[in-house]
Parts: structure tokens; sequence; C-alpha cells
């Protein structure tokens, strides 16, 4: 495990956790804070909202990898520790997901309730990742944006938001090459579904039906089977459903953290 790093972060809503529960926000891979800004004003009306850029991604530090999936989860918790936060829920999308499985089966403590989008808790097709990792090694991650973000929003709902595509391109390209590629060799050594049972969070599922980087079956399936007493909601969207049914899937959010 590497240095924990302090996190780029963000935080919408009440100034005090004593007001409103914190919620922190975690993104995809490629993805910034950003990416949540379609959600921000449902949440912040109920919560206290953090949303993060991961090790190198956004506006945070970008050390050297490889990275594993317990790295990114210190950084969160040593950003948390900083601003104060002992306990709050969790929303994750991909990436983001991942982390908050590893933070809720390994600190149980510290995650209130738990909401997983569009997540894997293994990917068993490796070469996919090492292709990945030898591409952006390669050329880094310009060349592969536009490829990844046809996998991030339904070819419909793409065409009649051609701007949000075109935002969703450059976060992607803009994500530094290092940070992109050891976050990359994080996901391919992932598996945590020998971890899921111990899951003790409330926790809802969120997947896209259209969604061809986490499809619901196996992913969306394995995690709502595994975690006990997780329930499983199934958006018509791709891979980032937070932002194409924004308003679905705020909403789910609210309700699944508000019970
Ligand atoms: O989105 C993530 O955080 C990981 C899965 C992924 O890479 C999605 C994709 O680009 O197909």
């Amino acid at each position: 495990m590497s240095d924990a790093v302090l996190l780029n972060h963000v935080i919408d809503g009440p100034e005090d956790d004593a007001e409103a529960p914190v919620l922190v926000l975690s993104g995809s891979l490629g993805s910034t804070l950003d990416m949540w800004r379609p959600n921000i004003p449902a949440l912040a009306e109920r919560f206290r909202v953090i949303r993060l850029d991961h090790r190198g991604h956004g506006g945070s530090p970008v050390p050297d990898g490889p990275y594993r999936m317990p790295d990114l989860a210190g950084d969160v918790l040593a950003t948390l520790d900083s601003l104060g936060v002992e306990q709050f829920d969790w929303c994750g999308l991909s990436m983001g997901g991942m982390v908050g499985m590893h933070l809720a089966s390994e600190h149980p403590d510290r995650v209130r309730r738990l909401v997983l989008c569009c997540t894997s808790a293994h990917f068993p097709d490796s070469t996919a990742w090492t292709d990945r990792i030898a591409a952006v090694a390669d050329g880094g991650t310009a060349p592969i944006a536009a490829t990844v973000v046809e996998r991030w929003f339904t070819p419909e709902w793409a065409a009649a938001h051609p701007e949000v595509v075109e935002e969703a391109t450059s976060m992607v390209a803009e994500t530094p090459d290092a940070g992109y590629l050891a976050s990359c060799q994080a996901i391919e050594v992932w598996d945590h579904r020998d971890r899921l049972p111990s899951i003790t969070a409330p926790t809802l599922v969120i997947a896209g039906a259209a969604d061809p980087s986490t499809p619901v079956e196996p992913h969306a399936r394995t995690i709502a089977e595994g975690i006990p007493g997780a329930r499983l909601e199934v958006l018509p969207a791709a891979h980032l459903a937070t932002i194409e049914c924004a308003d679905d899937a705020s909403r789910l959010i609210v309700e699944h953290l508000a019970r």
C-alpha cells in the first residue's frame, strides 16, 4: 500500500455535519468531481455533499503507480479525517463503487449507507485492462477518450446531448496519463467477491440496462446477491447512469439514504 494523499474535493449543501448527514460522491475512472453536477441540486438539499477526485484524477495529486483499491480508500479516509468527518454515506459509480465496497467491508464503522452505481466486484476479462493499460502507456488518455465515452451514454441520449459528450470526452482526455494508467492497474487486479457478504451497510445497487462496461449480468447481480439485503434498481441508461438518468438516480439515492 502506498502513502495516503489528501484529495481535491468540493463541498455542497449545509456547511456543518450537525445540520445534515455527510454524503461522499466518488466517480468513475477518467472522471472528475464535475460528473456529479447534475445530481447536486437534489442531493445537497438533504446532505452535506463531499465530492472527491481520486488520486491520479482531476485536481488531486498523482502519486506513482501502480495503485490498488486500498490506496484509493486510504486517501478518502485521510481526506475525511482532515475534514473531521467520522461517519458518512457513500455513493460511488464504477471505480467509485469499488472504493465504496472496500470501505464498507474493511471500515464498516465509517460507512453508514452505501449506493453502488454501475460497478463491479471483479472483471473476469483482465486482458481488456491489459490492453487499455498498453494503449495509455503508448499514447496517453486523449486517443482513447472518445471510445471510453461511447460506453458512458446510450447512442440516442448522446445524440441529444452533444455538449455533455464533448465535456465528458475532454474530462477523460485531460485525466493525467499516469493517474489513469495506475488506476487501470488497480481495477485489473480488483476482486472483492469474497468480501461482499461481510458488508453490513444497507446497500442500493443501481445499474444501467444498456451499460456495456459493467452490465447488470453479471456485475450488478453479483453485488446485489453478494451483499446481504442489497436492493437492485435498473435504469434505462449506459455506464454513467447518474448523468443519463440524473433525476431518477438522484431520487433513488435520496430515498435509500433517507430510510
Ligand atoms: O468506469 C470505471 O470506473 C471503470 C470501468 C470502465 O473503465 C468503464 C469503461 O471505460 O468502459
